[in-house]
């Protein structure tokens, strides 16, 4: 990265950047009032983007509730899914779809690789396909961390049963002997001690009665939003759009973020950015159309609403509560910087 450093405008001051442990330096300029300049907040960019995902849920289940019978297929809550499965609505309603089986269900892999493709073939980070831990490198695999820590408490285990089946439990659901299999073939105990619902899958039950959270939304807006998150300000920067991000400096401070060395970068940007950022968009567009399909076959209004919620927690506080809070972004950083 070069060491240029950027000339301040002239009625700015520049300063050491977030901190030392950042290597970069931001340019300081009195944000303006708009409520998209609160550091904890996102941008206007950001704001019009992550509006995308309710906007989608919403107009997914719209569609269902909205159309005539497709089919005569029927949504069963029991089996999360149209019955019988032969004559559901759509191919993306029936469960085998290859996009569900291969990428939503392994969607953590496809995030994670796409993440590392970018990070380690875009010159934001370093040298392009070189494995040096540059420090942009280590903080965004710092925000993967954490990100794959909730990923894993929400979606697989957290000391226990995870938290969407913790949750499912606690709104009064539990492992439920299915009525086709009232003949006595069935292990009741195994049954009756399930507390998840692939445990509760294995011993031949139903996980019936209590608000499932949607496993699919939460997976698809935390995977998406970290990818776009990550890649948003290097693409602003390489088309010469203003970064709008603010920060709250160690002396309380709001300062606009910007990097040392830009112009450097740009130029370098211009000629290497090619297939990392590609493969991140086609992730996080076929993303988004899954989380369409999502939205109009699968779950009901409040288990997508708990899934969009749970995951929007969760990207705020890896990529908006380190812009307002010093200490946290010494840890995860941002991305870009
Ligand atoms: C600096 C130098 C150092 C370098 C140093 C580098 C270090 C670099 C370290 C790399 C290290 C790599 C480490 C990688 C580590 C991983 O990434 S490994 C992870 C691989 N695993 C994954 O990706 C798994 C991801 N999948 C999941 O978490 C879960 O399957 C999901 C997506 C949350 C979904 O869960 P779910 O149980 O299906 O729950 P839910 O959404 O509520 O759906 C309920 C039902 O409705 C169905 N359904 C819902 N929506 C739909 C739909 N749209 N279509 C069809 N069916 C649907 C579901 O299929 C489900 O049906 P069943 O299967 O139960 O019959």
């Amino acid at each position: 990265m070069s060491a240029r450093r950027k000339q301040p405008p002239r009625n700015a001051k520049t300063v050491s950047a977030t901190e030392t442990t950042i290597k970069s330096t931001m340019d300081i300029q009195t944000p303006n009032d708009s409520i998209f300049a609160h550091p904890l907040l996102p941008t206007q960019t950001e704001a019009i983007l992550l509006s995308l995902y309710p906007a989608t849920l919403i107009l997914g289940s719209l569609f269902t509730t909205l159309s005539p019978p497709l089919s005569n297929s029927t949504y069963s809550p029991t089996h999360q899914s149209y019955q019988p499965a032969a004559f559901a609505p759509s191919y993306f309603a029936q469960k085998r779809n290859i996009f569900n089986v291969y990428f939503v269900k392994l969607g953590w892999l496809w995030t994670t690789f796409a993440l590392l493709v970018f990070l380690f073939t875009h010159p934001a980070h370093g040298r392009p396909l070189s494995l040096a831990p540059t420090a942009q490198r280590l903080r965004a695999l710092a925000r993967w961390t954490a990100a794959t820590g909730l990923w894993y408490l929400t979606t697989q285990w957290c000391f226990g049963p995870a938290l969407i089946d913790r949750s499912f439990v606690l709104s009064g659901g539990a492992c439920a002997l299915r009525a086709a299999d009232k003949r006595g073939d069935i292990e009741i105990s195994k049954i009756k001690s399930a507390s998840s619902a692939v445990q509760c899958k294995i011993a031949g039950g139903t996980w019936s009665g209590g608000i499932d959270i949607s496993g699919h939304v939460f997976l698809l807006v935390l995977a998406s939003a970290l990818l776009w998150l990550e890649v948003l300000p290097v693409v602003l920067r390489a088309r010469g759009l203003r970064e709008d991000r603010t920060v709250r400096d160690d002396d309380g401070t709001v300062i606009h973020a910007v990097p040392e060395g830009q112009a450097e970068r740009e130029k370098a940007e211009v000629e290497v950015s090619g297939w990392g950022v590609k493969f991140v968009v086609g992730v996080v567009a076929l993303m988004w159309w899954m989380l369409l399909m999502t939205a109009a076959f699968f779950h009901t209004w409040s288990e997508k609403l708990m899934g969009l919620i749970v995951a929007f927690t969760g990207v705020w506080a890896i990529y908006f509560l380190p812009r307002g809070v010093p200490a946290v972004r010494q840890i995860l950083g941002m991305p870009g910087l």
